[in-house]
């Protein structure tokens, strides 16, 4: 029977095929493959999470969650983020480790999107965690991780825009007075909405010196010098100590030679409200949205009382995947087409080839309308067909 909507999928939800499939895989086997080699120890964590733990922690806007009930009537959330279920295990199963915790991942996550054609509700991302560590050197690794992931993956051309969520506070805060304007700037500073923002600002009670100091943020893009500049705008304790974590990070990210990717962003406003310092965000060049990003959110384990400084990133796997912009042809395959008075000999052929590391189809002839079709569709075919002997038979 068919109904209206047989063929019709959740908004945002996507088949993912076997072309795609095949890249998405070679492209996340080699990420782990880096990340491993960093010490970094694969996790996983259910897909679904109570609303008011996990699902309040991950911060992000509360029309992005999908939200279900269970049998007992508690709310529960599919995952939005991997940050906020490891911070969960971090101060739970895992909270007689030792810290620093290096923990990796490679899960789907979920956020509900508003309209159709819009961007995918579900998603996966492989990332890591660094928790435990405080330290510029910790920032610095988790983004040279980053780079070095990308690179391998394949991306040669991409940059990390690097911004301090601790220096745009302070900017605002100190401008606009209090946190509900600073709240309103900040949304078109995360929708990068710098129209809106000029024009909100525009609109704002502000002396004109203050009026020009939240126009220069938005020209705080660029190089290492864009940190004098940011100087001039605020020097309050939290801003100067932001420019300085900067600083530090510049100097390790030089020493992991990686700094040619990077760009300060001193506009940058995350989606997730619970990083607290160094943010940053992947950009390649086919894409427009950032197809990674991380930062520093030294406040989430205090949720899960085991309080602890961190930092990590997520990479996008579908947007990585686009933005390589290829997809990777299907592995050769061969056929063993056979008759059932053959389909022992088949069936030990197949097995032989298998063990020789071929992907083998065996397929009985009277399943098959069209012979030429499917042959045309293998590497190579061989036939066990009638009751000759041996392998393959002329045609
Ligand atoms: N969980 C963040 C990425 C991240 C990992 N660690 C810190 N930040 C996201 O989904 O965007």
């Amino acid at each position: 029977m068919s109904t209206p909507f047989m063929f019709e999928k959740p908004v945002g939800m996507r088949d993912t095929l076997p072309s795609f499939y095949q890249t998405k895989n070679t492209v996340k086997q080699t990420m782990e493959k880096v990340i491993e080699s960093w010490g970094y120890l694969p996790i996983q964590t259910p897909a679904l999470e109570y609303y008011d733990t996990v699902g309040m922690a991950s911060a992000i806007l509360d029309r992005q969650l999908f939200k279900l009930l269970d049998q007992n009537g508690n709310t529960l959330v599919l995952r939005p983020d991997m940050t906020a279920p490891i911070a969960r295990v971090a101060a739970s199963s895992l909270k007689d480790q030792m810290f620093p915790l290096r923990l990796s991942y490679h899960s789907s996550l979920f956020r509900a999107q508003q309209r159709e054609g819009g961007r995918p509700a579900e998603f996966e991302q492989v990332g890591v965690e660094l928790v435990g560590d405080g330290t510029s050197s910790a920032d610095g690794e988790v983004i040279a991780l980053m780079v070095e992931t990308l690179k391998e993956s394949g991306l040669d051309d991409f940059q990390i825009a690097i911004g301090h969520i601790g220096y745009v506070n302070a900017l605002l805060l100190d401008v606009v007075g209090s946190e509900e304007r600073a709240n309103v700037l900040r949304r078109y500073l995360y929708e990068k909405n710098y129209v809106g923002f000029k024009q909100h600002v525009k609109s704002l009670p502000l002396s004109s010196i203050d009026e020009k100091r939240l126009m220069d943020l938005l020209s705080l893009r660029g190089g290492r010098e864009k940190l004098e500049d940011a100087k001039t705008l605020v020097s309050n304790g939290e801003a100067s100590k932001a420019l300085e974590d900067l600083e530090q990070l510049w100097e390790v990210l030089d020493g992991y030679g990686v700094s040619h990717h990077i760009k300060l962003d001193l506009n940058l406003v995350m989606h997730m409200s619970y990083y607290t310092g160094v943010v940053f965000e992947g950009y390649g060049s086919r894409l427009g949205v950032p197809l990674s990003s991380g930062g520093r959110y030294d406040e989430l384990l205090q949720r899960f009382n085991r309080p602890a400084q961190a930092t990590g990133f997520g990479i996008r796997l579908d947007l990585l995947v686009e933005a390589l912009g290829q997809t990777e042809a299907l592995p050769e395959q061969t056929c063993i087409l056979f008759s059932k008075e053959r389909r022992l000999e088949a069936i030990e052929k197949a097995r032989q080839l298998r063990k020789e590391g071929k992907r083998v189809v065996l397929q009985d002839l009277q399943g098959v309308d069209n012979i030429d079709e499917l042959s045309k569709a293998f590497a190579d075919v061989q036939y066990y067909i009638g009751n000759k002997q041996g392998g393959k038979i002329d045609e």
